[in-house]
């Protein structure tokens, strides 16, 4: 089991949980209204909640367990000050969450902490009620999964292949990594290809993969990892329209808890039921969008004069300098 971080300045810290966190996460339910595809394949869910992880989402008075809880955390490279700090917020299972923030504002550096790559140099990161770094990593893995802006650099591993990593946490020992998958496995390795519009293209090279499909193997292996809590930085990066939207519907449809980090803010405020604005490391505003952001936030946020027209449907931003 690793030990919990002491209080002294604690860098980057790989694990092995970063082949899986640097894995991509989540499942499936989403309607069809014009989506990709209608199928929800049961592989996907069958087992998600239903596995050996018992039931840990309630505490022992049979309260529901906050998925994620920060609670005074500060984190910054060893031997510098801190780059985050007071950061206390506690995500409800289910939620969708969108971090937002300037360049630099802070936004990876927490995702990090979130997903068990880093320590925080003060306070508590908790998974499930229990203290990130009192779990062993396949269990934290078992229980979230992320989606990095960084993508794999072993371009002739097959599409699947790196799908397929999305069960290693499940797996028990080590050597297993890119066997072949037997039959539970398989079939929600293929469901999660199916659930991304990747079952054509399963046996390409990954390096022969646009960078859009590219994201959505990485979107798939998350799915594959079938976690509790899906992580995810700046997802729609590389995606078209089409896909954005789509892949921003599947993830509210997944009834997971998903906290992703977003740049563009019309996306955003549709997208999550809750914003955490960052300005340097700080939180800055944490509610719903229609209350996150606001004319004064945003203009602190991104140091620039911000008008919000609420008269249509969705919110529309203007920026100025
Ligand atoms: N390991 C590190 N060592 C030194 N500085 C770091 C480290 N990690 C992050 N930083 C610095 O911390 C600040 C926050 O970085 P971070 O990547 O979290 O910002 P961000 O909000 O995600 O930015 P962006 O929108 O540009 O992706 C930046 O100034 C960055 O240079």
């Amino acid at each position: 089991m690793p030990r919990r971080p002491g209080s002294s300045a604690t860098s980057t810290r790989p694990s092995r949980l970063t082949i899986w966190s640097s894995s991509r996460a989540f499942t499936q339910r989403w309607r069809t209204a014009g989506c990709l595809d209608v199928i929800a394949p049961a592989a996907l869910r069958q087992h998600a909640g239903a596995d050996s992880r018992g039931d840990d989402r309630h505490s022992r008075r049979g309260d529901p367990v906050n998925a994620v809880e920060l609670s005074g955390v500060a984190w910054g490279p060893k031997g510098r000050p801190d780059i985050l700090a007071d950061i206390s917020f506690a995500v409800p299972q289910g939620q969708i969450m969108a971090i937002c923030g300037a360049n630099g504002a802070g936004k990876s550096s927490l995702l990090r902490l979130i997903y068990r790559h880093q320590a925080p140099r003060r306070g508590t990161v908790r998974l499930m009620g229990k203290d990130i770094w009192l779990m062993g990593a396949p269990e934290a893995a078992r229980q979230l999964a992320a989606v990095l802006q960084e993508q794999p650099t072993d371009f002739a591993l097959t599409a699947r292949q790196i799908v397929a990593l999305g069960r290693l946490p499940h797996r028990r020992g080590w050597g297993a990594g890119l066997s072949t998958p037997g039959g539970e496995d398989a079939a929600i390795i293929e469901a999660a290809l199916l659930r991304m519009g990747l079952a054509g293209m399963a046996g390409r090279a990954f390096g022969t993969l646009s960078g859009g499909e590219r994201q959505r193997v990485m979107v798939a292996r998350a799915l594959a990892q079938q976690p509790r809590v899906i992580v995810l930085d700046e997802p729609t990066n590389h995606l078209d329209i089409r896909h954005q939207l789509e892949l921003l519907a599947l993830l509210k449809g997944l009834g997971l808890t998903v906290i992703a980090t977003l740049h563009d803010l019309t996306l955003a405020a549709e997208f999550a039921e809750r914003m955490l604005i960052l300005r340097e490391g700080r939180i800055l505003a944490d509610g719903p969008p229609e209350m996150a952001l606001t004319e004064a936030t945003l203009a602190q946020a991104f140091n620039v004069r911000a008008r919000i027209d609420r008269t249509g449907d969705a919110p529309r931003f203007s920026f100025h300098l």
